[in-house]
């Protein structure tokens, strides 16, 4: 797997991945059940995760195989921290857990007012911050208001933008424009680049209400 900038927008990854994308089409499906959706989710996002720690710092450690020394690689500096938008950025935060079992997590907790569509947050609870790698993660990137906004919690809380990654499912133009408009330098991976929002704010073709789809709610 590649991750190349798309052509529209420079800080935008595509991760095109044919199991990433195969898993993601169940995921759309109006029929995929709660139980495979966020089997399914927690898959894609340890897929994706594999190209999103690529820039991850190595160093080395002196070890011993069987036969010999050795210098060997390991990943060097703190703990990453994997921070879920609440509350369908959970549903991906698991499968990041996986893949990097001790890594912090920190938690962000905004629901999209359904009259102004802006996000009012609810919780924010993080750890220590120094020097550490953020990876924000939320199926969704719509109107990016929630997503810009939890950005800037983390550059509030003293994370520099180039510390930061943000990892979605499905994104909409509208959303990764809004996003890159308040953090230009934050890189956004996606799986999907959809063709737009509807008059609801909700992303075409999309796969419907995240939240509602991985909790079983509504
Ligand atoms: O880009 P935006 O237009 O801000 O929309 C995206 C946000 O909407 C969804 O959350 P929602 O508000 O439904 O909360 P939930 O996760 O609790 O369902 C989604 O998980 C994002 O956080
Ligand atoms: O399409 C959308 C837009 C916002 N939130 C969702 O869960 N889905
Ligand atoms: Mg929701």
């Amino acid at each position: 797997m590649s991750a190349t900038a798309h052509p529209d927008f420079p800080n935008l990854f595509v991760l095109d991945h044919p199991l990433i994308q195969h898993k993601l089409t169940h995921m759309r499906r109006r029929e995929t059940s709660t139980r495979t959706f966020r089997m399914l989710l927690r898959e894609i996002a340890l897929l994706m995760g594999y190209e999103v720690t690529r820039s991850l710092p190595l160093t080395t450690e002196s070890i011993e195989t069987p036969l010999e020394a050795m210098e060997a690689p390991v990943i060097g500096g703190k703990k990453l921290v994997v921070v879920p938008i609440l509350r369908a950025g959970q549903g991906m935060a698991d499968g990041l857990l996986e893949l990097v079992p001790s890594a912090r997590v920190g938690h962000i907790g905004l629901y999209r007012d359904e009259v102004t569509r802006q996000p009012v947050e609810y919780l924010v609870k993080l750890p220590e911050t120094t020097e550490r790698t953020f990876i924000l993660v939320d199926p969704m990137l719509a109107t990016g208001h929630s997503g810009a906004h939890a950005a800037t919690v983390l550059l509030r809380h003293g994370v520099p933008a180039e510390r930061i990654r943000f990892m979605a499912l499905v994104a909409a133009p509208e959303g990764v424009r809004t996003f890159h408009a308040a953090h230009p330098d934050v890189p956004v991976y996606v799986a999907a680049l959809d063709r737009q929002l509807n008059d609801q704010a909700f992303i075409c073709p999309g796969l419907g209400d995240a939240g509602d789809r991985l909790f079983g709610t509504k």
